[in-house]
């Protein structure tokens, strides 16, 4: 993927507003951004291919229309295969199984990829809408943003990352426990105060502007300072301090010798703007 070829997708569009900055946005306005089959495959294949595209640096994941995302597409998905009466149980269940595997990497894709994701969340974001945002970096929102762990409404545990992935954002298991078991629309405000989102903003233009700044000014610094910190918070969030220092090591030991740091002292020491080679 280059940022002169931008792929063409059906549910998404990606686009490259800004030097080193990749926009995917979800695109079934019509559908309220549910996510159908033809989804889970191209959110899979736009993140592999960012991760491997020395022109991005940071992305920004929005939602075409007037709301984020509705979740699951209801009607066209591959929860279908739950019941397919054609298999007997065993290989129903392993059908099952492998669809689920499935759609669980479409969104840890988004946090395998190196490079940071911004999530900017207007108005609704529903079910598999939270599972995707609490795969990503940083999450932003409206005013009018709402947040709903819908899985127990339609007779689910959400299985694609939000029951992993909420309580640690929030760092409050009580009230990730009653947003899963309740399904409340979590307001933008309550959002705000237990960290699910790290900024508020009036409407969508004004939010959009504000993650474009926010994702320059990550582009700008060294790609491998960023990647490497990213890597680092993932794997101290999965492991204890002792092993994630550990690899921490491990990882500066070859990183550390990048010339990206005589670089950026430099910069720092004489006030001045650098840039930094492609990773
Ligand atoms: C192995 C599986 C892994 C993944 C699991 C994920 C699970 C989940 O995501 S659970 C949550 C599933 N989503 C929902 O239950 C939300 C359903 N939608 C709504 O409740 C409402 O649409 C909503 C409150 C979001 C907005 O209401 P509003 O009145 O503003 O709009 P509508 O008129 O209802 O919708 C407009 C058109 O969009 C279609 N649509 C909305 N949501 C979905 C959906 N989830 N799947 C498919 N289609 C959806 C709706 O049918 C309308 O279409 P049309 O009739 O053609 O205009």
């Amino acid at each position: 993927m280059t940022s002169n070829s931008v792929p063409k997708f059906e549910t998404l569009v990606v686009s490259n507003p800004r030097e080193y900055v990749y926009r995917v946005e979800l695109n079934r306005p019509h559908k309220l951004n549910a996510m159908n089959d033809v989804f889970w495959r191209e959110i899979s294949t736009c993140f592999n291919g960012i991760a491997e595209d020395p022109n991005c640096r940071v992305v920004i994941v929005t939602g075409a229309g007037r709301l984020f995302t509705a979740g699951l597409d209801l009607t066209d998905s591959q929860i279908l295969a739950f019941t397919d009466v054609q298999k007997d149980v065993a290989r129903r269940a392993m059908q099952v199984f492998d669809v689920i595997k499935k759609l669980q990497e479409s969104f840890s894709f988004i946090e395998k990829c190196r490079k940071p994701v911004i999530a900017a969340i207007h108005n609704g974001c529903v079910g598999g809408g939270v599972d995707m945002v609490a795969a990503c970096d940083i999450r932003l929102c409206t005013e009018d943003a709402w947040f709903q762990v819908k899985e127990v409404d339609i007779g689910v545990a959400a299985d694609v990352g939000t029951l992993q992935r909420l309580p640690k954002i929030i760092g409050n298991d009580s009230l990730a426990r009653e947003l899963v078991y309740t399904a409340r629309r979590l307001p933008a405000t309550e959002a705000k105060q237990l960290g699910l989102v790290s900024r508020i903003y009036k409407d969508k233009a004004s939010m959009i502007e504000g993650a474009l700044e926010l994702a320059s000014t990550i582009a700008s610094k060294s790609p491998v300072a960023i990647q490497g910190s990213k890597v680092n918070l993932v794997y101290s969030r999965d492991h204890s301090v002792r092993e994630a220092l550990e690899y921490m090591a491990a990882w500066n030991m070859s990183m550390g010798q990048t010339e990206d740091i005589a670089r950026a002292i430099q910069a720092n020491m004489t006030k001045q703007k650098t840039t930094f080679s492609k990773l």
